[in-house]
């Protein structure tokens, strides 16, 4: 689904940030990236989205090299991946309904669909008795849950999660856990950036591992390996 082809970056000012990645990851896969600070895991998040090129080598994303692609695919490339984030980016002045259901109509959804869909999302991840709250009458996790539902209600292949249990306390962060590896089984390829040490450990997924730009570990049942 996703290969990295002697794939460099380098920002301007010759920074450095990846060196000469190799890797596949297949569909249906849960992949945990792990690395020090400054190691190159929000590079490899961007190269992925599109959101910034790399300097050398080839990504391909179901087969199609996306670094070829024209501008006007970049929005069908999108929407098959969707993103979650450690600060939530949840719509203030909307509803739990209301932010996953303006994902759907972004993409000009029919309206018959969003009814559908969301009700079905939001008791996926628990949330069916929050439709009518705001962000702010919500718990950390309970955002994050809106956050996913948000993130999937759109049948991305690819769900691309940085940092999802940063803001979490450590019970919190397994209910999500929890949510990501349920959507996960469903099919939906799961990548996610963490620094999240026990939960690495105890999931026994696979684990990339950069160090320096460069992949240092890729174990198909890997630890977390670092003691920050
Ligand atoms: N836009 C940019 N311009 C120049 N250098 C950059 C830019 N973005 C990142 N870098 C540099 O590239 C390297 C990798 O950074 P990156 O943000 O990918 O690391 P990271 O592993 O995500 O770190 P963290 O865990 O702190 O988020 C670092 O040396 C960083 O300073």
């Amino acid at each position: 689904m996703i290969e990295f082809k002697n794939v460099s970056k380098t920002y301007a000012k010759g920074v450095q940030a990846l060196t000469n990645l190799n890797f596949k990851i297949e569909k249906g896969e849960f992949v945990f990236i792990v690395g020090p600070s400054g190691a190159g895991k929000s590079t490899f998040i961007k190269l992925l989205l599109k959101e910034e090129e790399p300097t050398e080598g080839r990504i391909c994303i179901n087969g199609k090299d996306t670094t070829k692609l024209s501008k006007r695919n970049i929005p069908h490339l999108r929407r098959s991946m969707a993103v979650v984030f450690q600060d939530f980016r949840l719509l203030p002045n909307k509803t739990v309904y209301e932010n996953v259901a303006f994902a759907m109509e972004v993409v000009e959804a029919a309206s018959k669909e969003v009814r559908r869909q969301v009700p079905m999302i939001l008791s996926m991840v628990g949330l069916s008795d929050k439709a009518s709250k705001y962000p702010h009458q919500l718990s950390g996790g309970e955002k994050q849950r809106v956050s996913i539902a948000r993130a999937i209600v759109n049948n991305p292949a690819l769900l691309i999660a940085d940092e999802p249990t940063g803001n979490l306390d450590p019970e919190t962060a397994w209910e999500i856990m929890k949510v990501l590896k349920q959507i996960n089984r469903r099919g939906t390829t799961v990548v996610m950036v963490t620094h999240a040490k026990d939960i690495v450990n105890i999931m026994e997924q696979r684990v990339v591992a950069l160090e320096k730009g460069r992949i240092i570990r890729d174990e198909e049942r890997g630890t977390y390996g670092y003691e920050d």
